[in-house]
């Protein structure tokens, strides 16, 4: 394990990956493999979304949020685990607290279109009718995150000795995640627990994270030496992260990094703040038992064996969303 202290995260570029030079993919396989071994994120460049894209989606995000509180109410769905449409403020915590968070947000998931029966699987998507663009602008950064997470996942692959299609079918229809998230503002401290952050610190639940520029500063990651540091993203970045179920599989080589969104200074907590994080999540039946290849001596299996669909349905129960 590398023992390096980065005071940012490392910058790479996904076209090293994907533009056929066999040394730049190599070099992008070796420098994204340190980083996620070491730190868990880095920052990526020619990840497919366009600025023209990212604008809009922001601009029919916002608009969803702005609306009054019964509006959003009716994309509030019972029974759905919160996994599609509308989760309203202070409904989801972290892991082991009980405190929500000081954020609402609107979840679009996979739309299964090539007769795979895991459709049955999952829910309709639901979609704001008031903003008929939100549906075109959701799915397309879905669909355009996905195609970058899958090249992040074939560079995985291959730093980890595996066939660099290994996840390829198994994220094939995945149950992934796209959240727009809303980061409310307070205007009477009174109103929110004295405890209530924007996010509480935590690890993501998916194999790797996939999170568009957001608009404000707040996002730390709590380094290995316990500080915590600020993520930024330069305007043409996305952050990718590891996620729990990929540090699961990987017995801890590859680092699910806690983190969190920490409240603004008073002078700006009337303020919002928006990001969208893309959960990349395989099918329900991947199994997430260590890979032989990460079992060693040094580092004896640290996971009972576990699918994704378990480990989700787990996780949800724990962070409140699950009943
Ligand atoms: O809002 C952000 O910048 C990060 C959000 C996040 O960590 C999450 O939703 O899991
Ligand atoms: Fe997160």
């Amino acid at each position: 394990m590398s023992e390096k202290l980065y005071d940012e995260i490392p910058s790479l570029d996904l076209a090293d990956f994907t533009s056929g030079d066999a040394s730049k993919k190599a070099q992008f396989v070796k420098d994204l493999g340190e980083a996620y071994n070491n730190i868990g994120f880095v920052a990526i460049k020619n990840h497919g979304l366009t600025d023209e894209l990212t604008e809009q989606l922001y601009a029919s995000v916002k608009e969803f949020f702005a609306q009054p509180q019964e509006v959003k109410q009716q994309y509030e769905i019972e029974g759905l685990s919160g996994q599609r449409g509308y989760v309203g403020k202070g409904k989801e915590h972290a892991k082991g607290r009980s405190t929500g968070d000081l954020k609402e947000f609107y979840h679009v998931g996979q739309e299964v279109t090539d007769g795979d029966p895991i459709k049955s699987e999952y829910p309709d998507n639901v979609f704001p009718k008031e903003i008929p663009i939100f549906k075109e602008n959701t799915l397309t950064a879905y669909q355009t995150l996905e195609a970058a997470g899958r090249q992040m996942l074939r560079a995985l692959a291959i730093y980890l000795d595996l066939k660099e299609d290994y996840f390829e079918s198994r994220v094939h229809n995945g149950n992934s995640i796209l959240r727009a998230i809303h980061y409310y503002p307070i205007t009477n401290t009174d109103e929110v627990p004295d405890d209530a952050v924007r996010a509480a610190a935590h690890g993501d639940i998916n194999l790797i994270t996939l999170l568009m520029g957001a608009s404000a500063d707040g996002l730390q990651i709590l380094r290995k030496d316990n500080q915590w540091i600020s993520v930024t993203a330069l305007p043409d970045q996305i952050v990718v992260n590891v996620g729990d179920m990929l540090e699961r599989l990987t017995n801890n080589r590859l680092k699910s990094t806690v983190h969190r969104v920490v409240n603004p200074p008073k002078e700006l907590l009337h303020t919002s703040r928006y990001s969208i994080p893309f959960f990349m999540h395989p099918r329900s039946d991947m199994d997430l038992t260590c890979l032989e290849s990460c079992i060693n001596e040094n580092n004896p299996k640290q996971y009972e064996d576990m699918t994704a669909g378990q480990f989700l349905e787990e996780r949800l129960r724990e962070i409140g969303l699950k009943k």
